[in-house]
């Protein structure tokens, strides 16, 4: 716990770090995997449940939580930690990116975004200023700046222009953000692919100053291979005694990449969305429990989880319960898959400290390559 939010590298193996981010609701140990928590809850868990995964941090959405129920009426309750029962430390995205991704009717000028609610159609604005005082509302602990992630495909130019824009919200929303002890204010890179581009937005983000500095703009499409092209030298642009948080990302193997490449944190909601679908990400693969191959195996999902799930349920009652459409299979896989990537973090974190990451990702993908889960 401290009064103040610091972050403090602890060992590094390559580009990759491991540290620890002090906040007033706790500590992060990094590298850190944030579950989505979109509208007050990680779906189909306990508060509890998450914590017990291995979880130091939640994620929450602006643009949900001011639709519904309000960021005033989460404010009358005493912000989104008593209302969600969640004591620990949280993040939550400024709104732009969901806005463009979800909301219909919208309108982007250099003022904000305006756009139709997807719940009930109602109009609603989002600004720099006006993201700000939500995220004030809500209480979270880590506030992201108000950005606009432009949508693929798209040419260097109107990149160019949007990330612009981003910028200028940026400094619009450290200067709505103003001085919050205790609470950090994150900026987001934009830039697309085009390294001229994410250099202008890392020296204008570092000229604003932030807390902590995002690598926004990916994870929209442009494939593993481009996204790691970015990492290769995107967080060194940034600076090197502020945690880098990687936004959307991603499947483990993703994950493994952005560590390797000095990323410190990520959100992502593929382990708890994937998981009430059948989907079952483990050390060696995924593999989904629908299958009809499952409903006679007595093992559990991974032999080597001590999650819940696989303590105690074989791959056949798994199989048998998504079958039934019973509320208990969205529940055990969504546990099981946030418990494996906690599990996963945990163990990049102590390959770092221990300066065999090489080793512990070479790993890493011959258990997948082992074909048989
Ligand atoms: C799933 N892929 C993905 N890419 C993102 C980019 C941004 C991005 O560029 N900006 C913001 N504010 N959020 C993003 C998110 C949402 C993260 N929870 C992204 N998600
Ligand atoms: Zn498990």
């Amino acid at each position: 716990m401290s009064d103040r939010f610091s972050f403090a590298v602890n060992a590094r193996d390559g580009q990759a770090r491991t540290g620890v981010l002090q906040t007033m609701r706790g500590d992060i140990r990094t590298p850190a995997f944030m579950p989505v928590g979109t509208a007050a809850t990680v779906k189909a868990m306990l508060p509890e449940s998450v914590r017990e995964t291995g979880a130091d941090i939640l994620l929450g959405n602006t643009y949900h939580l001011m639709l519904r129920p309000g960021a005033e009426r989460i404010a009358r309750f005493g912000g989104l930690h008593d209302f969600m029962n969640w004591q620990h430390p949280i993040l939550t995205d400024s709104g732009g990116f969901q806005v463009m991704s979800l909301g219909p009717l919208r309108k982007l000028t250099e003022e904000g975004v305006t756009f139709a609610s997807h719940i009930d159609g109602s109009r609603h604005e989002l600004t720099p200023e006006r993201s700000m005082e939500i995220q004030r509302l809500l209480g979270s602990d880590i506030v992201m700046a108000f950005d606009e992630c432009p949508a693929l495909p798209a040419t260097e130019e109107s990149v160019a222009d949007s990330m612009r824009r981003s910028m200028r919200w940026a400094q619009r929303s450290r200067d709505a953000f103003g001085d919050r002890p205790g609470h950090a204010l994150f900026g987001i890179m934009q830039g697309g692919v085009t390294r001229e581009l994410r250099e202008e937005s890392a020296q204008a983000l570092t000229g604003i100053g932030f807390d902590g500095y995002a690598i926004g703009g990916l994870a929209v499409g442009e494939g593993q291979e481009a996204m790691f092209g970015v990492l290769d030298y995107a967080p060194g642009l940034l600076p090197q005694d502020k945690p880098r948080y990687l936004m959307g990302v991603g499947k483990p193997d993703d994950i493994v990449g952005a560590v390797q490449r000095g990323v410190d944190m990520m959100d992502c909601v593929l382990p708890s969305r994937s998981g009430r679908t059948g989907q079952a990400w483990t050390r060696r693969g995924q593999l989904n429990i629908k299958n009809a191959r499952h409903q006679d195996d007595p093992r559990p999902l991974d032999e080597d989880c001590t999650c819940p799930a696989c303590r105690s349920y074989s791959r056949a009652y798994l199989h048998h319960v998504f079958r039934a459409g019973e509320m208990i299979s969205g529940m055990l896989l969504t546990w099981h898959n946030l418990h494996y990537y906690q599990d996963l973090m945990g163990g990049l974190r102590d390959a770092i400290s221990q300066g065999r990451l090489n080793d512990f990702i070479a790993d890493f993908h011959a258990m997948r390559a082992g074909g048989d889960i």
